[in-house]
Parts: C-alpha cells; sequence; structure tokens
C-alpha cells in the first residue's frame, strides 16, 4: 500500500517530519485505512526527554503534527471522491492549531502508532483526532485542526 506521503508532489516534499525528499528528516509514512489513518515509528534514542528511557514531547509532537495533516489530506480527497496522485492539484493542507496532551510516559525503544480520525470536514478546516500508543496504551492525544493552503495570488 502506498503511504500518504508517497502522493506528496516533489515541491511539497521536504517537511522535516514526513518529507520523503528530506534526507535530514523521519520520513513518517501514513496509511489511510477505512475510517483510520495510522503510521508507526520507532524514535531513537538520541529522542530521549526529560528522564531516561521515555521520548521527548516535542518529537511526539511533530509525529501527531505530521500524520494529522497527512490525514487531513486523505480524508479530503475522499470526501471529493478523488484519488491521491491523480494528477488533479493537490489538497494540501498545514497544521492552523494541534492541542496535544500528554497522558503517560512514552517508552523510547518501542514502536510507535499513530492513529487519526476525521472529527469534521467544513470549508477548508478540518478537525483531526489523533492518537499516540505504545504497546497498546495511549501515551498522547491530540487534537488538530487542518486548514487546506490555498496560495494567495
Ligand atoms: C496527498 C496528496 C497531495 C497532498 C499534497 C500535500 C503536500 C503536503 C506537504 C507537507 C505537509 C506537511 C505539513 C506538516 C505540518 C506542518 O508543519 S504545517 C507548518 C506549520 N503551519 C503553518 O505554517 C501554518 C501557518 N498559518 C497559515 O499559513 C495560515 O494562518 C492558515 C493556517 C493557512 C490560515 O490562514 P488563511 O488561509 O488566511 O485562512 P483563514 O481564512 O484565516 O481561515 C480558514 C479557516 O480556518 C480556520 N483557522 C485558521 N487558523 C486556525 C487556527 N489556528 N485554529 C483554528 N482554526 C483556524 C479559520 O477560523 C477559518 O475557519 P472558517 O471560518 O472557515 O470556519
Amino acid at each position: 500500500m502506498q503511504a500518504i506521503q508517497d502522493h506528496y508532489p516533489a515541491e511539497f516534499s521536504h517537511c522535516y517530519g514526513c518529507g520523503p525528499a528530506n534526507p535530514h528528516g523521519f520520513h513518517l509514512k501514513s496509511y489511510i485505512d477505512g475510517e483510520r489513518t495510522h503510521a508507526r515509528f520507532t524514535p531513537a534514542s538520541m529522542y530521549s526527554g526529560g528522564y531516561p528511557g521515555n521520548v521527548y514531547g516535542g518529537m511526539l509532537a511533530s509525529l501527531l503534527d505530521c500524520h494529522g495533516t497527512a490525514s487531513a489530506a486523505a480524508f479530503a480527497y475522499r470526501a471529493q471522491s478523488r484519488v491521491m496522485g491523480d494528477g488533479g492539484p493537490p489538497i494540501r493542507f498545514v497544521t492552523g492549531s494541534l492541542k496535544v496532551d500528554y497522558r503517560r510516559p512514552t517508552p523510547l525503544g518501542v514502536e510507535l502508532l499513530i492513529e487519526g480520525t476525521l472529527c469534521s470536514l467544513e470549508g477548508r478546516k478540518a478537525v483531526i483526532d489523533l492518537t499516540l500508543s505504545a504497546g497498546g496504551e495511549v501515551c498522547v492525544t491530540g487534537v488538530m485542526v487542518a486548514v487546506q493552503f490555498v496560495a494567495k495570488a
């Protein structure tokens, strides 16, 4: 299955968190599957948080950030009965706001599962509910307002 980010046009592929063309980035890969999106990621040990063995909160927010905007794009394509990579104008979302709740420490060295569901999609605005789990336990939740980016003339 192709990742949502694999459909990003070359000119929008440099995001540090998820751009396939950024050689220094995380290369997060998100997938849409039914009513949910998901991504899996194992942070390297250098992303240690304030006490040993746990992940740095900024890294966790980054994962929600990139997964949330990818989810918004995928849900918007679906709502418009379009297929990602169809050659039409790209439906491109940026983060307007991201609320993050750190519910329990997130362990390092464990594959993390990031999931997204569409809460609402109205006009240019998508609200995405996000969770990040480790070993089946939800460690972080988030709510993103993603706004479809329209280039101003
Ligand atoms: C899949 C195939 C191809 C896809 C191809 C995609 C390429 C994909 C590239 C990679 C993607 C990576 C992305 C990673 C995630 C980032 O890192 S994104 C970078 C961080 N974010 C930014 O830099 C965004 C900076 N902010 C802005 O550019 C502008 O403020 C915004 C967000 C575009 C909004 O400005 P605007 O266009 O003037 O829109 P505006 O008319 O004010 O608002 C539109 C609607 O959004 C709402 N809104 C705007 N801002 C907010 C906010 N902060 N909170 C709540 N609501 C808001 C407004 O209330 C309004 O709602 P309605 O009144 O319509 O209900």
